[in-house]
């Protein structure tokens, strides 16, 4: 088959080599069980549930690669898609661009999705991915703020009042998640050239905007939060009851 007859393939990176500082103390967030399965795992059938997906490479915290082996060995995965496991890095960027190194010859899509979203619905992963195969080089999911969102000076001192700068018009504002979907040179690139956080970026579709490539929005979903504080725990165990109910169990 030629290069231009063959169909776009697909892998999803999955960085989940952080220490979930803010989740409080414990086993690295993403190892930690929500229904008595690790995070990791939900995160990983999330990303295999969708049709489109060949690959899965996980980047595991540098000093669990061989645990987070047998964590997919065991726990039941589609059997469609591959799955690799490499050592992560310090930063989520350097997660991300360890994964991106582990990517074969012959994938063109690429979707970066944060462990600690591990209820996102398989029909927004498919949004995601058909907006990169429909052209778009960048595409995030994201929903628009539910809160006003003011900026302002940062305190010089931890519980000082910060004074307002000022409150964006919020019907412009959109609260982003993953996975963020990528043409693969694109992305491949962004991380080669510009510096995560250091100008601001905090998120893959940020980087890729500083180079100057058009990024575009598709809707995201509710269920696609991000486990951070102890809160979204309980959150994300009554998502998991709620489809256990839907599903008759
Ligand atoms: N060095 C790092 C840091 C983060 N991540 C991953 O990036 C995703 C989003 O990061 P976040 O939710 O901030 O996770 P943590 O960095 O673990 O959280 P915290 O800041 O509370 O420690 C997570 O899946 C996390 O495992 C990673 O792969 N490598
Ligand atoms: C990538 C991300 O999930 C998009 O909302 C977010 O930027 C990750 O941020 P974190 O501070 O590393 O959790």
């Amino acid at each position: 088959m030629s290069d231009e007859t063959r169909p776009l393939r697909t892998a999803a990176v999955i960085p989940a080599a952080g220490r979930g500082v803010r989740l409080g103390p414990g086993a690295p967030k993403a190892l930690r069980a929500l229904n008595g399965t690790p995070m990791l795992v939900h995160a990983v059938r999330a990303m295999a549930a969708s049709r489109a997906v060949s690959l899965v490479v996980v980047v595991a915290p540098a000093d669990g690669v061989g645990e987070v082996k047998r964590l997919l060995d065991e726990h039941a995965l589609p059997t469609r898609t591959d799955y690799l496991v490499v050592p992560g890095g310090d930063t989520r960027q350097e997660s991300v661009r360890l994964g991106l190194d582990a990517l074969p010859e012959g994938i063109d899509i690429v979707l970066v999705h944060d462990a600690a979203r591990p209820l996102v619905p398989v029909d927004t992963v498919d949004t995601v991915v058909e907006a990169v195969r429909d052209g778009a080089v960048a595409v995030v999911p994201a929903l628009p703020a539910a809160d006003t969102v003011k900026e302002v000076e940062p305190a010089a001192r931890p519980g000082e009042p910060e004074p307002v700068v000022a409150t964006p018009d919020r019907s412009r504002l959109r609260a982003v998640q993953t996975p963020q979907g990528f043409d693969r040179e694109t992305l491949v690139n962004a991380h080669a050239t510009v510096a995560f956080g250091g100008d601001g970026a905090t998120d893959d579709a940020g980087m890729v905007e500083r180079l100057g490539a058009p990024v575009v929005v598709v809707p995201g979903h509710e269920e696609a939060f991000k486990v951070t504080r102890p809160l979204d725990l309980v959150l994300a165990e009554a998502v998991l009851a709620r489809r256990r109910a839907n599903d008759g169990f």
